[in-house]
């Protein structure tokens, strides 16, 4: 979600939009300024090709779910946890010949051929209380905040996007940051990055304990002014002072870009355009950038070439993705991404989230979507699908609504159906 400011035009007129958005490919312009990369392609796609080529599948152990305190939990729901630390059990346990996992008779060259530049460990970042609760129309309590994170990392997620420093008038939904991370000072197992759009966020953000931040560029000049009030160069410019306050301190920078394929307000971006502010980012020091299909209208179409782009200038293992899933893009924008050698995944448990200025637009990836693909591909997330869950029935109960998340919605009918088997 975005606090975007008088925008609503491709809320408007959304399917036109897109529409548009085809035909306008063969002419964008690059950005001034932009060196381009000889033969970026073959390039990419060598260094790609070199990442995992072990195979997959010798080389994965399932984790299996451990029994314990949260087994009761799961059981007075009536769903069979047991299994649900593994989503293929839960999955044989109804329907007897399917599994969403590999079975010896795909281990061979094909799947090879498709699956070995996966990397063999995804980093999930949890962005739900962040980037899912900033768009929530009623403000959720702090506590019901500090829970929702506790339960996250008990599920396993080494990192969770705890919330933002940026002014309480744009985004009141996460005007409590310093409650919410004084609060979780104590918790232990995962990291807490913060959003902070200015030096003045980053001060707040560190005097309330925080030890890494991300700052959040866009792709899209009228995105930038609409989200953070400022042309790209200027937040570029702002971004460069955050990253020297947090040098000193040795503290890790995210840089997001938003709008990396396409903008609510001027259609299709370039992708030139996001490795010309991916290589900014990367220059002044961020360790990690995070590129981000805000409004979710990406497809392997448009994320591969934008992706090519980006790897021309920062190497592939300092590169996340974050998708929304408004057009259901999301899990096959993720998959062509961890061929392509990506091995960070922004996700946000029960799909939390959306932008407001997009008619329809949801919000991210749901995390237990990903945990459940990435687990029948056999990449390890350390994540526990089933403690997942609870901390997804969690938010769903308090925001009233349901799941976000297929995966969980349809693990939690068949476990509950296998455990009266
Ligand atoms: C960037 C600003 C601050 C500029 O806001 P501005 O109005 O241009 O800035 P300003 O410097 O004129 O300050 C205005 C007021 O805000 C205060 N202020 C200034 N900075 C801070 C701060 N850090 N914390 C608290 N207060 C602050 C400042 O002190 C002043 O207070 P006043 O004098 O009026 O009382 C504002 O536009 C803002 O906060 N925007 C937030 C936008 C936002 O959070 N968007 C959502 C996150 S981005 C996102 O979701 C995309 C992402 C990351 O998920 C990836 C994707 O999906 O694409």
């Amino acid at each position: 979600m975005l606090a975007v400011r008088s925008l609503n035009k491709f809320s408007q007129s959304s399917t036109f939009f897109f529409h548009k958005l085809i035909p306008v490919m063969a002419n964008l312009e690059e950005p001034q300024g932009v060196t381009k990369p000889s033969s970026i392609g073959a390039d990419t796609l060598k260094r790609c090709e070199d990442i995992g080529e072990a195979s997959l599948w010798r080389k994965q152990k399932r984790i299996t779910f451990q029994g314990d305190t949260v087994n009761g939990a799961l059981a007075s729901r009536g769903w069979n946890y047991q299994s649900l630390g593994n989503a293929r059990d839960a999955w044989c346990l109804v329907n007897r010949h399917y599994s969403s996992h590999c079975n010896d008779k795909c281990t061979g060259e094909l799947s090879n051929k498709f699956l070995r530049s996966i990397p063999e460990y995804i980093n999930i970042v949890e962005v739900g209380p962040r980037d899912g609760l900033q768009n929530e129309k009623q403000i959720v309590p702090t506590s019901v905040k500090v829970e929702l994170i506790k339960m996250l990392v008990s599920s396993g997620l080494p990192i969770v996007e705890a919330t933002s420093f940026v002014s309480p008038k744009w985004v009141p939904q996460l005007a409590d940051a310093k409650d919410v991370m004084e609060a979780i000072q104590n918790v232990e197992g995962a990291r807490f990055p913060v959003l902070t759009p200015n030096v003045k966020g980053f001060e707040a953000a560190v005097a309330a304990g925080a030890k890494e931040v991300a700052v959040f560029a866009a792709a899209s000049e009228s995105f930038s002014k609409s989200n953070i009030n400022c042309s790209i160069e200027e937040s570029l410019t702002r971004y460069r002072d955050v990253a020297l306050a947090a040098g000193k301190l040795s503290f890790p920078v995210r840089g997001y870009i938003s709008c990396v394929v396409g903008c609510p307000m001027e259609g299709m971006v370039a992708p030139a355009k996001v490795a010309y502010v991916a290589r900014e980012l990367y220059d002044m020091g961020c360790s990690e950038i995070a590129l981000g299909d805000t409004i979710g209208v990406g497809t392997p179409g448009t994320v591969i070439p934008m992706l090519e782009a980006v790897m021309g200038f920062v190497p592939v293992d300092k590169l996340a993705v974050h998708f929304h899933d408004t057009y259901g893009q999301a899990l096959s924008n993720i998959l062509v991404s961890l061929q392509m050698g990506i091995s960070t995944v922004d996700s946000s448990v029960s799909g939390l989230g959306g932008c407001p200025y997009a008619k329809g637009a949801s919000g991210n990836v749901a995390t237990e979507d990903v945990v459940y693909m990435l687990d029948g591909l056999g990449v390890k997330t350390n994540v526990n699908l089933g403690k997942l869950m609870l901390a997804g029935e969690f938010i769903s109960k308090h925001l009233g609504r349901p799941s976000g998340s297929k995966a969980a919605i349809a693990l939690s009918k068949v476990t509950a159906r296998a455990s009266k088997l």
